[in-house]
């Protein structure tokens, strides 16, 4: 669980959180939604250690970042998988490479443990003949499997997702959007996505934290949100064509 009390950040003058109280649940695939400059990027910095907030907490089950000295940072940051937007691997590198290198970068697994380790991931992720390949060989979807894989070889206790359905058809954005669902329940891990996309609401959206100018405008889940009346947030979510047609429809009966 990671809770957020009273979080506040600034740059210079401008202030980008005002004041975020929310409690991302373990086992739970938690998303952060708003427009575009609403502060979801910055708050997930936050979460990450990357930006400092002037004021509030970050707790991580229970225990404070700011309190951290250097090493038990350094331990948090081993507990972490991380999801970035497009993937991020590395081209130069092949998928079995690329999910090796963390196992590398921060444990001391020998050489035929790391083998095995990677086998399993990638083939929990459905890849099991693409280990010798390069990521310019394989298409969109298998490359942001190879980016879970990597995301979770380390047994992660947090995994943060950064629009991780960027890019993909609306098929293979629910494939990807279900597999983070089903490690997040398998490996019971504290799963935060941000998304700009509207089906992962209703696949994912466990517990959701909507974000506003910087503060948090509403919370709930996916059967709430799209039940609700609050005209901030009926106002964001349809936005989208599809949803508005839903939504008449809905109020219709249909
Ligand atoms: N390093 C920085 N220095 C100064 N201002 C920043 C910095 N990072 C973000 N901001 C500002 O903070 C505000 C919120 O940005 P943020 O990237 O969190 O938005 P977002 O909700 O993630 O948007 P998007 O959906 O477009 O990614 C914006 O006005 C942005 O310019």
């Amino acid at each position: 669980m990671i809770e957020i009390k009273n979080l506040h950040k600034s740059f210079g003058e401008e202030k980008i959180l005002k004041g975020i109280d929310f409690v991302f649940e373990t086992g739970k695939t938690n998303l952060i939604i708003g427009q575009s400059g609403s502060g979801k990027s910055v708050l997930l910095k936050c979460m990450l250690g990357l930006f400092t907030p002037e004021q509030g907490t970050i707790e991580y089950d229970g225990d404070a970042y700011s309190s951290f000295n250097e090493e038990q940072k350094r331990d948090l940051r081993t507990k972490v998988g991380m999801l970035f937007q497009g993937g991020a691997l590395f081209d130069s590198m092949t998928v079995e490479e690329n999910v090796m290198f963390p196992l590398r970068m921060f444990t001391k697994t020998k050489k035929k443990d790391l083998k095995d380790r990677v086998h399993e991931v990638l083939e929990r992720v459905n890849l099991n003949d693409t280990g010798q390949k390069y990521p310019a060989e394989i298409s969109g979807g298998m490359q942001k499997r190879v980016a879970i894989a990597r995301a979770i070889v380390n047994r992660p206790k947090y995994l943060f997702c950064d629009e991780p359905n960027s890019g993909l058809d609306p098929h293979t954005a629910t494939v990807i959007d279900n597999l983070i669902h089903d490690l997040t329940v398998e490996y019971d891990i504290t799963t935060v996505v941000i998304t700009h996309d509207m089906n992962s609401l209703l696949e994912i959206g466990e517990n959701i934290a909507f974000l506003k100018d910087g503060v948090l405008a509403w919370k709930g889940d996916k059967t709430q949100i799209f039940k609700t009346e609050d005209e901030t947030v009926t106002d964001f979510v349809y936005s989208s064509d599809l949803f508005k047609k839903v939504r008449v429809a809905q109020q219709r009966g249909i």
